[in-house]
């Protein structure tokens, strides 16, 4: 079962991005788990959701559609680690790309981002064909064990990270904030 569907809107309806984004994300898996789950009937399988460079990194040009991105990631991580999910006989993963070229951005509402001009140059020079992450898509689910996997894709190529090893190290000094 693959969690794909996503919208981008930091305006006025932005309440939306997080229904679409997060809690249907939730909704779609907590029911095909319920189908899947082998210790219940079912045939067990994989659950792959699409999350994107925005849920491994925060910006000023998409915060709430970032704040959804880290939620799925969240989410999915506390299913990956359930201690009863190899009863489940049910994987986790997630595919995590940079820009791509797709209708989110060619049909992207610029009233409904910020820092649109900014937002547009970024995304120009990240930019990756849908092909490369549809091949990534395919690496990953070629792979023997996904369960714990973020399949990160970008211009410079393909990265598997483990899902609790996403965060840089990096410490915060209070003498240097914002
Ligand atoms: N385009 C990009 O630069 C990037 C996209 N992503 C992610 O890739 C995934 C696919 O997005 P794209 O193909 O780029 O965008 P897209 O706009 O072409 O596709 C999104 C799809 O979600 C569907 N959708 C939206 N709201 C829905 C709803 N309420 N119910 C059912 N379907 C709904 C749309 O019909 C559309 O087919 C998303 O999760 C997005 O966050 C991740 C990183 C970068
Ligand atoms: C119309 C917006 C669609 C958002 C698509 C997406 O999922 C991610 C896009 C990112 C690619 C380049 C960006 O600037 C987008 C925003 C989030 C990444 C911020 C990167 C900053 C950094 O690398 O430190």
């Amino acid at each position: 079962m693959v969690n794909n569907a996503a919208i981008v809107n930091e305006g006025s309806g932005w309440q939306r991005v997080i229904a679409i984004n997060l809690t249907a994300v939730i909704v779609g898996t907590k029911l095909a788990a319920a189908h899947m789950r082998k210790d219940k009937g079912g045939k067990g399988g994989r659950i792959v959701s699409t999350l994107s460079v925005a849920g491994l990194v925060q910006s000023h040009m998409t915060p709430v559609y970032c704040a959804t991105k880290h939620g799925v990631r969240a989410y999915i991580t506390g299913l990956c680690k359930d201690p009863t999910r190899p009863d489940q006989g049910i994987e986790y993963a997630m595919i995590a790309p940079d820009a791509v070229d797709t209708p989110m951005f060619q049909s992207v509402d610029s009233n409904r981002v910020l820092f649109w001009d900014e937002l547009k140059d970024e995304m120009k020079r990240r930019m990756m064909k849908p092909q490369a992450v549809g091949e990534a898509f395919l690496q990953l689910l070629r792979s023997d064990v996904i369960n714990g996997a973020i399949l990160q894709v970008d211009i410079q190529g393909k990265t598997f990270r483990h899902m609790e090893c996403v965060n840089d190290g990096v410490t915060f000094d209070p003498s240097k904030a914002f």
